[in-house]
């Protein structure tokens, strides 16, 4: 049933809505005949002139310099055989997915319909002009070896059979890593290759260049062990033919170290893998069912390192931790060729990054708390956004120091930065705030320590160096969740309120003589304190800690009235609000207000917009305000237009040092161009805002939620604004990452107001 299932999901997921897994998608504005006319004749006709007296500057006008062709016959799809390449297509839209949302390279999947390699080699070199490099996939040995040998003789841009390379430089990164686990050395491991195709002949190629003895290699195909004295031997094959005495695959795994797997399902059996020796490696690599399955073979042996090249276990080697970073590596300094140089180079990118930690985002996305290198770890997963920085930089230095580049990079850091922008998230941002916090980290109180997920941002900010954690919670509790969950919180001080009685008659009679003709009663104020959320920001009041994050498992609500009762607003602006810092494929654009003000009234929203002004400037943005309604400078009447038109108004008047205007509706805030066409008069036409004003609470929250999700937006926030000292409310539920970079942000916001206060 649930085998069914799984069909089922498939095939539902590849046909349901359009077709298919992928489209094309304009890069330019297409919205009016000028666009059209500069897409298309007359205007293309200036590039195409252009290019036509310098072939070179295809690369400045079409996209050829970020396009791979992704070529198949469908002769060896997967493990599946020879299908055919209408069969085979699924897969090769797939590889065009794993590109773009990998390393933001686009492709074009052929499948052709040819298994003449003289007419494959024609039909591809052919395709020269179109594309910035060439990814031969599922094409079966031993045709692929003289094709790919042509292509990359008679071509000058990348061409990589990626189940030859793509699979050597992945196997021989977790192969490294296997060997130092299991306290074997590469030059004297003897090793069984089962299959002797286009993977695992350039698979036991990269193997020996990396110092194993091709004398300890036995491999494997279909007739058995592939011996010297075989009739008819493929001269592929009689590279690794051996004159050793072993026939089958059985006689070979006796005492064998490592096991490779790239021939076809269930082709190993547990006896075989029972008379490996001790701490065997086995990477069971075909698609999509392995030569052994995870489950029998970590049954049978206990000391094994077991990999396949399946996402639904440990240690997924695949190939496609490969493709696009090299891809994107190797086009970005428009190489002619992929080489052993770029692909050792990646080699050793990918295995040394298994080896330091693994980011929250990884173990969020495999719901799993520790990650960490060892047995059931040996090679980053491919969901890990340090790939494509780690590996395309690795790739792009090793082309230019061979001399295959024809173009340079000089700026490494900045080459770096423009990578992981390409994977959507601009992290940029978060990166300075991360430096600066790190500079003169903060004592940052959380109230909900005995949450694991609070305990392991304390632990990263801790590490990290950006933030000194007090934990404030029960103590048994906290400690239980620490041995729990493996978290070194070592020299972290914990403070249970309830342990500390002085504090809290100290801290209650604070609160009740500021409350006192507020309703709040000395035995009430007492009580309060019994609450983490008032003790902690009783805390931060007295100078005992310097920010306080909490928020984690309450509602907003009722997580900010302490901080509004024990802190209050700060009195120069006497307004509280939230921001959200959405980290848009624009740029960041902030929020506000999110959180606290349901239904401002115009003069509020001027503070809410004076706010805003204020806390945008400490990420080092010039901030661009829009106030935002559902009309444009007046086209509509009614509560909202009113009320935003007279904010603009009051702040125009009473705050021209602030760039801001409106009202106008959410396009035409982000759009400049269109701003400028219909209201060239605004102060917005040089470039579009970067600060929304919303007219009210539910207008903010629906929109940036909206955007998180639609949008693919990373939330930074809520940024609380306008308390006397820094208090930070999560949203319930925060992920690790949120809370860490919220705690990055208290920090700074610490920073700036210790730094206003000494200017004052
Ligand atoms: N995890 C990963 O990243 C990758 C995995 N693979 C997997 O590797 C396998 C081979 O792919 P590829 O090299 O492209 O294909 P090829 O068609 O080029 O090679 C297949 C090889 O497997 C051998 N073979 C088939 N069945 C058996 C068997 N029962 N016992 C021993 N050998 C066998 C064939 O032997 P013979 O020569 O006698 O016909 C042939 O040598 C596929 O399952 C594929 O999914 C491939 C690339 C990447
Ligand atoms: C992963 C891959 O390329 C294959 O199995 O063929
Ligand atoms: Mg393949």
């Amino acid at each position: 049933m649930d085998k069914l299932n799984k069909q089922k999901d498939a095939l539902d997921y590849h046909s349901q809505g359009r077709p298919g897994k992928i489209q094309v998608v304009p890069t330019k504005p297409t919205n009016s005949q000028r666009d059209l006319t500069l897409a298309y004749s007359p205007g293309v006709a200036e590039p195409c002139l252009k290019i036509a007296e310098n072939t070179e500057d295809v690369y400045k006008y079409t996209a050829k310099g970020n396009l791979v062709a992704v070529i198949s016959n469908g002769t060896a799809v997967l493990g599946l055989g020879n299908i055919g390449p209408e069969a085979g297509k699924p897969v090769m839209e797939g590889k065009g997915l794993l590109f773009k949302i990998f390393a933001d390279i686009d492709v074009f999947d052929l499948e052709l319909n040819t298994t003449d390699i003289d007419q494959f080699v024609n039909i591809v070199k052919a395709l020269e002009p179109t594309f910035g490099g060439i990814n031969l996939e599922d094409i079966k040995a031993p045709e692929c070896f003289e094709i790919e040998r042509r292509l990359k003789e008679e071509m000058n841009i990348p061409v990589m059979h990626d189940d030859q390379h793509g699979t050597a430089i992945i196997s021989a990164a977790a192969l490294l890593n296997a060997c130092e686990l299991q306290n074997k050395s590469l030059e004297t491991i003897r090793i069984v290759v089962n299959g002797a195709g286009a993977a695992a002949i350039s698979c036991s190629r990269l193997y020996v260049s990396l110092g194993a003895k091709k004398e300890n290699i036995i491999m494997v195909d279909r007739s058995g062990v592939i011996r010297s004295d075989r009739e008819k031997i493929d001269p592929l094959k009689a590279e690794f033919a051996t004159d050793k005495d072993f026939h089958t695959l059985e006689e070979a795994m006796v005492e064998a170290d490592v096991f490779i797997g790239l021939s076809a399902a269930d082709s190993l059996s547990a006896e075989a893998l029972l008379t490996m020796a001790e701490n065997p490696i086995v990477f069971a690599m075909a698609n999509p069912n392995p030569e052994i399955s995870y489950e029998l073979a970590t049954e049978t042996r206990k000391d094994i390192i077991m990999a396949t090249g399946r996402s639904d276990y440990p240690n997924q080697v695949n190939n496609v931790l490969g493709f696009p970073y090299i891809f994107r590596g190797a086009m970005d300094v428009r190489a002619t060729t992929i080489n052993e140089e770029m692909k050792i180079a990646a080699v050793k990118a990918i295995a040394d990054m298994a080896k330091k930690q693994v980011p929250e985002a990884v173990m969020l996305a495999y719901n799993l708390h520790n990650i960490r290198f060892g047995k059931d770890y040996i090679i980053p997963k491919p969901t890990d956004p340090r790939l494509i920085t780690a590996v395309s930089s690795a790739v792009a230095q090793a082309a230019i120091e061979s001399g295959v580049a024809r173009a340079v990079i000089t700026d490494w850091d900045a080459y770096k930065e423009e990578l992981s922008r390409r994977l959507g998230g601009d992290d940029a941002i978060l990166r300075a705030l991360s430096s600066r916090a790190k500079s003169d980290p903060k004592r940052v109180v959380f109230a909900e320590a005995d949450h694991y997920r609070i305990l392991k941002a304390a632990q990263i900010v801790k590490e990290e160096g950006i933030a000194t954690p007090i934990l404030l919670g029960n103590r048994d509790a906290i400690l239980k969740t620490m041995k729990e969950h493996d978290l070194d919180l070592n020299g972290v001080s914990i403070i249970d309120p309830l342990e500390d009685d002085a504090r809290i008659q100290e801290y209650a009679q604070y609160l009740y003589s500021k409350r006192q003709r507020r309703g709040i009663s000395l035995f009430q104020a007492r009580k309060l304190m019994r609450d983490r959320n008032y003790f902690g920001a009783c805390m931060v009041e007295f100078g005992e800690a310097d920010a306080l994050i909490s928020g984690l498992t309450k509602d907003y609500g009722s997580t900010l009235k302490p901080a509004l009762q024990v802190i209050g607003a700060d009195p120069k602006i006497n307004r509280v609000a939230g921001m959200y810092m959405m980290l848009t494929k624009k740029g960041p654009i902030f929020f506000g207000d999110t959180t606290v003000n349901k239904d401002p009234t115009a003069e509020e929203l001027v503070s809410i917009s004076l706010l805003l002004d204020k806390s945008v400037r400490k990420f080092n943005v010039n901030p661009r305000l829009a106030v935002l309604s559902y009309s444009n400078f007046g086209s509509n009447e009614g509560e909202i237009p009113g009320k935003t038109r007279e904010a603009v108004r009051i702040l125009h008047e009473n705050h021209p040092e602030v760039t801001v205007d409106g009202e106008m509706q959410g396009n035409f805030a982000v759009n400049n161009a269109m701003l400028r066409e219909n209201f060239p008069f605004s102060k917005l036409v040089d470039s579009p805002a970067n600060t929304l004003v919303f007219p009210n609470l539910e207008s903010g929250n629906i929109a940036y939620k909206l955007l998180q999700e639609l949008g693919e937006a990373e939330a930074v926030g809520p940024i609380l604004l306008g308390l006397n000292k820094p208090v930070h409310v999560l949203q319930m539920g925060s992920s690790v990452r949120e809370i860490v970079n919220m705690v990055t942000i208290a920090v700074v916001d610490v920073q700036e107001k210790q730094e206003e206060a000494t200017n004052n």
